[in-house]
């Protein structure tokens, strides 16, 4: 199997007594956009800054690239774009100088910096006049695409985003998602995003972490994640009737009598039967065989929402002093 090029191994960090991660095990591919999601102080930053070299663990490591990011910082520095939650500019100066003066500082040399830092401004949407215009009459999300810019005029193999899209309208969010969702595909960046911003997330993640209190509660795609909580209760449909039911209906007993079906909840006229398996078509002509008018059939489908929900209420961890 592929080397992960994020392997993080029991990471631990304390704050004096405080505990902000707590042993941390995760795994990245290559390519993949993974999505690090939970509320404020969950230990996100932490955690990057650990993968970074920036903070130190107390116990476990951090590899990125297959580098020991405490050991060496300055090789994942290299090879890591690092785009912190706020960005600064050097505000005098126009965006093209700020790419510029960025690729000098890597190392990039002098005849090529022009060229490449105009066509690293085309990729994140910024060409024409606007390269020409002070950084500090940019939008929050102009600044956001000069600082993609910044991260990728050093060609890394990952990029650490961390709340990339705070203080962004949803329009802009989007376009700035798509935008890193194309160039992981067109050039196999791996990405790891920290963001509060569900919807968007579960979009353009291949998979999320759901962190609370320094813990990670549950790792995987959307679709595991929902089928390891939902497991008791795995399909949902919705059928709404012309006619309502009774609470407790004959057609309710029936239905329970299905061998797929594990609960029926009849509220007017809608009627929500929980199964084990998608009997969707029985259903319905269960109700057209009975004489019924249905008005509408709804699949429910378990998205980030409720898994974060879900996470939350039954997972309420308090860091304890050691
Ligand atoms: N330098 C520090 N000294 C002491 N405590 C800290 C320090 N940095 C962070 N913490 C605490 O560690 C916990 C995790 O903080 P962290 O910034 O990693 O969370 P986060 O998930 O990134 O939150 P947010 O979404 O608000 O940025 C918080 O309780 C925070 O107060």
């Amino acid at each position: 199997m592929e080397k992960p090029i994020i392997n993080l191994d029991g990471l631990t960090k304390y704050y004096g007594s405080f505990k902000a991660v707590d042993s941390l095990d995760l795994r990245i591919k290559k390519g993949e956009i993974f999505g690090l999601l939970g509320p404020n102080g969950a230990g996100k930053t932490t955690t990057i800054l650990m993968m970074l070299g920036l903070a130190e663990p107390s116990s476990g490591t951090a590899h990125v690239c297959g580098i020991n990011a405490t050991i060496d910082p300055i090789a994942v520095k290299r090879r890591v774009g690092y785009m912190p939650d706020s960005i600064g500019f050097y505000d005098n100066m126009t965006a093209l100088e700020n790419l510029k003066y960025i690729g000098e500082l890597n190392g990039i040399i002098r005849s090529e910096i022009e060229e490449r830092a105009v066509s690293v401004l085309e990729t994140v949407g910024l060409s024409g006049a606007v390269i020409h215009k002070k950084a500090s009459a940019f939008s929050r999300g102009m600044k956001q695409r000069l600082g993609l810019a910044e991260v990728l005029i050093k060609d890394p193999e990952v990029v650490v985003l961390d709340e990339p899209t705070l203080g962004i309208d949803p329009s802009g969010v989007r376009e700035f998602l798509a935008l890193i969702s194309r160039l992981s595909r067109e050039r196999g960046l791996t990405v790891l995003l920290s963001s509060h911003h569900l919807y968007q997330v579960q979009k353009v993640c291949d998979r999320v972490g759901i962190f609370v209190g320094g813990t990670l509660l549950g790792e995987g795609s959307i679709d595991y994640l929902a089928k390891r909580l939902f497991s008791e209760n795995p399909h949902s449909v919705k059928v709404t009737l012309q006619e309502a039911l009774p609470v407790s209906s004959q057609e309710k007993e029936e239905l329970m009598g299905m061998t797929a079906v594990l609960q029926v909840t009849v509220d007017g006229h809608s009627v929500e039967i929980g199964s084990k398996d998608n009997i969707t078509p029985e259903i319905v002509r269960f109700f057209v065989e009975k004489g019924y008018g249905i008005t509408a059939v709804q699949n429910k489908e378990y998205g980030l929402e409720e898994i974060y929900q879900t996470y939350f209420e039954n997972n309420k961890i308090e860091n304890k002093i050691p």
